[in-house]
Formats: structure tokens, sequence, C-alpha cells
């Protein structure tokens, strides 16, 4: 029999219920104990919803209250000096999260700042990263998984605890603060035992399977790597605690990175969605009764299953193996998926044929199952789930909502020369500076202002309907005259209108483009307690309107300085909305190329003579492996072009990125070609400036000068040391003076003067020319 089984389950809840009960212990509202009742509580409905769905192998021990690798760090002991002094449950969080709380008459003042935060593979979730000290010990205390495992057996369901594996754990980790860097792999001999007692107290609670994640095999990795897999799985192995174990990889392929480790495990769980191919690579490798976990339902998206492929995929296992040695799953834990669909009341009454193609982590489960039992009692025995399935995925190949012929031809048809500005930059920042007239050094900023309680409310009643179209335009209106007086008091060169009528640089324009739309409930944790809901991707984009010409040229009405129009680029509008899996995504950024190139067009005949187009995300949307980099930027960096070069030479095209770690894509970044690039700089001066040592960047470059992240207000002297570093690197011609990034999340005080000194630097170096 094919089992029908689960990686993880979005534990923040159907309606966010976890997060809502993790802040009100944090504010002080509810005791430890009410937390536990109440996560024990989100459990059971978890554990309960997934086998009524069908799954056998349910998932536990992966639930968190805040993050995983968080849990495994803390339940090994792995726990830095700052903490150590904390209970257990204010030492998580304050790991997790910082801890700041007075002093009382029997507890000390406690100040401590959370650890680092970093993106788990490439998803949008956030882990915390563990650090080791070189001489590092590792205690098992009070084990999740064996706690869940318990609470579930309890409630009489027998779950497949879930752990993060011993190599991955350490090989996403690094070296503590202050300690000398060292291999954290070379601590695996003293954590494996640790790993063998957690089994062996799995094995006596009850559990027969285990599920140890190692999504670190995606990795290319380095032989001593794959051989640190080998390692470990082989002493598990020779331990005998009597579990099975299931490593699970995803999010990628494994390539050669399993092969080592394939002899000393139950079985293998592949991402069949990233990676297809690797089922017939797997199969001859698995041997006397080897599993294979076929990953063959997307764990990272919204939208339904094509189940008569995926079962012909687990048919093509089950040929192989035999229905006793495949389980049917997700590709990873479908944390990385909202929770239901049953809430999107809103889609299915407005838009039922786009609610039909929606799948979220319940229906997974569903589709999980249906799956499992088509293969093993026949197709018949799920014919109407099946044809249901078949009819939903037929129109959404051929529905007039996903297909719009008029978009597929134009990207079809796209000229050659449509893909780069028709002068080369030498010749365009002539015109450009004929026709701007800029003084050396030009000052600006990344394009949004503090995004005030007032403009937030105003939005809340627009949308409400409390105020009418007209009150909010004006509104909105009277908040750009302030922003560009503003600029023009503290003498900034190039202005902004600042953003006022935007809630979110993506969804802001999701609304404005065919194609999108905004689901209630699409929630997914991005880290600790905090969820994002991105918009829907579901067919081919077009602009419904000019999306931001009168805001722009209502804002340069009100100036004779230079107005910077203020777009959000293609692979960004991608990287942060949930993306259809029904096109190639370079024929999807085409699309959101051309229709930004249709505003950039409009706005340059506006008068507006600056247009950012902001690429916030190229970088995150980098490939895990670097094989596939090239492809990756070869079409992102071309949608981006695609989006820039209709206008003519003296219209000055910016771009905006907020990281300055991209020496590994120089090039890549350069072959964009925008006149002027503002990269964050701040946090991290050296690492940006070194690169300018070695390759040069011929284009002209405002690196930022304050971190706009904190309300702190960065000094003169400060600035001018930042700015005399920069001028070492960057020919004199080509340097800006701007702030990091957009200034939505602070407040005006700190804003004005922190933009006052800014300018005072530019005019002090201007004046040393
Ligand atoms: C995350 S990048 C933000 C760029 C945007 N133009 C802003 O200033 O807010
Ligand atoms: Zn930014």
């Amino acid at each position: 029999m094919v089992k029908a089984t689960n990686l993880g389950f979005p534990y923040v809840g159907a309606q966010r219920e976890l997060k809502k009960l993790v802040e009100s212990y944090w504010s002080g509202k509810i005791t430890e104990a009410d937390l536990k009742a109440g996560y024990l509580k989100i459990q059971e409905a978890h554990w309960k919803v997934q086998q009524e769905k069908g799954v056998e192998h349910i998932p536990s021990g992966e639930f968190t209250l805040y993050d995983r690798v968080l849990d495994t760090a803390q339940q090994f002991g792995v726990i830095p000096q700052r903490y150590q002094h904390l209970p257990a449950l204010d030492q998580f969080f304050a790991m997790g999260r910082g801890l700041q709380r007075p002093a009382t008459e029997t507890t000390p003042k406690v100040d401590v700042p959370a650890m680092e935060m970093k993106k788990w593979f490439d998803t949008n979730y956030h882990f915390i990263v563990p650090e080791l000290e070189n001489d590092q010990t590792f205690t098992l205390q009070a084990p999740r998984a064996v706690e869940q495992f318990k609470a579930a057996k309890a409630l009489n369901i027998h779950t497949r605890p879930v752990l993060v594996g011993p190599v991955s754990f350490l090989y996403l980790g690094k070296p503590a603060k202050g300690v000398a860097d060292f291999d954290t792999l070379s601590l695996l001999p003293k954590l494996l035992p640790q790993y063998i007692e957690l089994l062996k107290q799995l094995k006596e609670a009850g559990a027969d399977w285990v599920q140890i994640d190692e999504p670190a095999l995606i990795y290319d990795l380095a032989a001593p790597v794959k051989q640190a897999f080998a390692t470990a799985y082989q002493s598990l192995q020779a331990a005998a605690t009597g579990v099975k174990i299931l490593v699970a990889a995803y999010f990628g392929r494994i390539e050669s990175n399993a092969e080592a480790l394939l002899p000393h495990v139950d079985g293998i769980h592949l991402d069949l969605v990233r990676a297809p191919q690797e089922l017939d690579a797997i199969i001859p490798l698995l041997t006397n009764g080897q599993v294979l976990s076929a990953g063959v339902v997307d764990g990272r998206n919204i939208w339904i299953n094509n189940l008569a492929k995926s079962i012909e995929l687990v048919e093509k296992a089950v040929q192989a193996l035999g229905q006793d040695r495949v389980f049917v799953a997700p590709s990873c834990s479908l944390a990385h998926s909202p929770f239901s669909t049953a809430f999107e009341t809103k889609i299915k009454a407005a838009n039922p044929e786009l609610y039909s193609w929606l799948s979220y982590s319940v229906e997974k489960c569903g589709e999980i199952a249906t799956i499992a039992k088509a293969v093993t009692q026949g197709r018949e025995a799920v014919q109407t789930e099946l044809q249901a399935n078949a009819a939903a995925i037929e129109s959404r190949r051929t529905s007039p909502q996903t297909v719009n012929p008029q978009v597929r031809d134009r990207v079809a048809q796209v000229p050659a020369e449509a893909w780069k500005r028709p002068s080369a930059f030498p010749v365009r920042r002539e015109a450009q500076v004929k026709k701007l007239n800029l003084p050396l050094f030009p000052t600006t900023t990344i394009g949004s202002f503090p995004q005030t309680k007032e403009i937030r409310v105003a939005r809340q009643k627009h949308n409400k309907g409390e105020l009418s179209d007209a009150d909010y335009d004006a509104f909105i209106k009277e908040q750009m005259k302030y922003m560009v007086q503003q600029q023009e008091e503290l003498d900034l060169d190039v202005l902004v209108h600042g953003e006022p009528e935007r809630n979110d640089m993506v969804e802001h324009f999701g609304h404005l483009l065919h194609g999108y739309d905004f689901t209630q409930n699409g929630w997914v944790v991005s880290y600790g307690s905090r969820c994002v809901k991105p918009p829907v991707i579901f067919g081919d984009v077009s602009r419904r309107c000019p999306m931001t010409i009168e805001e722009i040229k209502y804002a340069q009405s009100l100036t004779k300085r230079p107005m910077k129009g203020m777009l959000t680029g293609p692979v960004t509008m991608m990287k942060w909305s949930f993306v259809r899996d029904d096109i190639p995504a370079d024929q999807l950024c085409a699309q959101i190329g051309l229709a930004l190139r249709d505003e950039v067009v409009d706005l340059e005949a506006a008068g507006i003579p600056c247009i950012q187009v902001d690429e916030p995300a190229i970088r995150e949307g980098l490939p895990i492996r670097r094989a596939d980099w090239d492809a990756y930027l070869e079409w992102s960096v071309g949608c981006f072009r695609l989006s820039t070069s209709g206008v003519r030479d003296e219209t000055q095209i910016h771009t905006h990125m907020c990281y300055s770690d991209f020496n590994d894509i120089f090039d890549a970044i350069a072959a964009m070609d925008a006149d002027v690039i503002t990269i964050e700089n701040s946090k991290s001066d050296e690492k940006l400036l070194n690169i300018f040592e070695t390759k040069q960047y011929t284009n002209e470059i405002g690196p930022g000068l304050y971190d706009i992240h904190s309300p702190r207000v960065p000094s003169v002297e400060e600035m001018k040391q930042r700015f005399a570093d920069m001028l070492k690197y960057i020919p004199t011609h080509l340097l800006w003076a701007n702030p990091d990034c957009g200034l939505k999340s602070r407040q005006w005080p700190e804003t004005k003067a922190a933009l006052a000194n800014m300018v005072e630097v530019a005019k002090f170096f201007r004046a040393q020319q």
C-alpha cells in the first residue's frame, strides 16, 4: 500500500492563532501555562485535520513557537553565553527576538539582542543561525519531538517525528561571535551521540519512522561535507536505535550528494517538483526495502496539483520498488504554503474559476491522499476527485483569465533592440548631464518618506469606504506637497513624490495590473510570529491603466527640480508574490517587464526626467546551485533592461537594491546598465567597496551613506568618513549621496535631521573639488 505522508504543516494556524498566542505571551497578557495549553489545542487541531484528510504519516516535532532550528539549538544546549542565565522559555524567545526587561525585586535587568536571522534556502522564511563554540558541548534537554510525539499519542494519533538533521544543523550554524573561525562540521562526532539518545527516546515513546531533514543536501557541496553526511548516518545506523530513518531533502536537487549516506538510511525523500529527473536517478540506488518518499505536491505554492501527472510519476516509482516502498508526500514542509482555501470567501464568490485552481495546505493533504489511493486501489477509487481536478486543470490552461493572446504575442515578438538602451552609457551620460544640470555628488532619496499614522488611517478609511475617492486623492496630494516641500527645504537635488499612496511596493502595483489577485488569508510565516500575505499572479500580466503618472506628474508640477519616477521592477514583482506555475518564470517576467516598459515610456512622455525601477529581490532570486545562476541572471537582468530601455538617452534610469553583498554577481548588476544605481552600504562598508579594487563599475552609483533601519541620526562626521572612503574607489563624477533604502518606516524628525546632515556632507565635498 502506497502511504500518504506529510513533512510539516503550517504551524501558525488556520487564522494565525499561534501568532496571536505567542504575541499575547510576549506582551504579558497570558501565562506560560496558558501558552502551553493554547499551542496544544492548535497542534491537536492540525493533527486531526491531516488525519481527516487521509494523511497516514502525520508530522510532529516540526511545530515551533518561533523557529525549529532555534528549537534544535536549544534542545541540544547550543545556547550562547549571553542567554544562559534565563529560564528556558524566556531564553528561547530571547535568542529569537531579543529581550529587554527592567529589574524587579527578585530579578536583575535583562537586555540581550536577538541572534542572527538568515533566509531559509531560497524561501522567504528566515531561521535563527546557531552560534557554535569550537569546544561546544551538546546536552539533550526536553526535546520537542518527544514532547510532541507523546502529546499526539495521548490523543490517539500516531505521528512521525521530524528532526532538523545533524549535518544541516551544523552546516547552517556559524562560529559564535569572538570565536576564531573553525569548521562547524568538526563538531559532528560530539553531536551525534545526542541524536542517538534522541532517537532512542523517540523509540521508547513508540515512534517507528523518524523524518530527519537534511536540506543542506541540495547545495553544491565539497567532498568533506558529503563525507560528513555518510559518517553521520553510518553512526546513527550503527547505534541500532530501532527507529526507521527517512532522510528528507527538498527545495532542489541532491545530485550525487546523498550517495554516500544512502546505504545507511531506511528511506529518502526527494523534491520531485523542483527536480523530477531525480526519480530515475535514485530508483536504481535503493536496495533492501529502502523507501522513496516522492515529493510530488508542491509545498511552496498555492496551486492545485496536476493529479494525473503526479499519479503517473508515483506509479513509475511503484513499478520499480513496489507499493510498500513508496510514500506520497509534498515536495517540502507545507509550512511554506497558507492554511486552507476555505477562508478565501471573497475569491470564491467573486472569481469561482480562480478559486477552483487554488490549493493550500489542507487541500494539499487531500491531494496527497488522493494520489496514494489512486496508485494503491486504482484510479476508479478516486474517480470523482480526478475528474474535478482534470476539469480545473483544463480550465486553468485555457481560461481567458490566464491566457491573453495579445500579451503572449507581444512577448514572443519583442524586437532584439528592445532588450537594451539604444546608446551606450557615455553617450547617455552626456545627454543627461546637459538635461539635468546636477551638481557634483547629487543628493537624492530612495523613494518612500515616512508612512505616518495619518497616512495609514486615511488609507484604511478609504478602503472601508469611509473616505471618498476624491477626499483620499486630495489627502494624498497634500502629503506629496508636504514631502516635496521638505525636500526643497533640505536642498536635495533629485526629488521623489514620497510614495504616500503605496501600502507596499509590490501589492500597490499588483492592484494596477491584470493577472494579479489578493487573498484574505494566504498568510505564510516570514520569521518568528511575523507573517506575509503575498499577492497572487494567476494570469498573463499587463497594465490595467497608467499606474503612477498622475501622482508623479503632480509632484513634478510642484517643483523645478527633477522628479524621479518610482516603479517596482519585474523580478521583485514576481519574487515577492505567489507566482503562477503554468508558464516559465522568464516569460512571466518578460510580461511584467513589458507592462513596466509602457509605464516608463509614459513617465518620460509626461516630462519626468529620472525614473527609478527598484530591484531589491534580484539577488535573493539567485538559484541555489551555481550551475543555474547564468540562466537566471540572463533573463532577470534582461527583463529589467526590457522594462527600462524604451526611453531616450537624456532620460536617466535609476535602480535600487538594498544589500551590498553582490560581489559574486557584480557583472550581472553592471549588465543591468542602469544610469544610476543606489545600494546599501552603511552596514558593510568594506564588503561593498572591496569589489571596486578589482572591478570597475562604469555607471553612476550611490552606496548608502546611512542605515535607515534605525531611528538613530548619523552625524556629519561619520558620513564624511564614509563618503571619503567611497571616494577612494569611485570616480568623483559618478558618485551620488543617498540613504541606504526607503524611509517609510522612519518618523519625520529623524528623517529631516539625517537628510540635512547628508546634504551637508555632499556640499562639503563639492566645495573641496
Ligand atoms: C525594499 S527597497 C524599497 C524601495 C522603495 N522605493 C522605497 O523607498 O521604499
Ligand atoms: Zn531598499
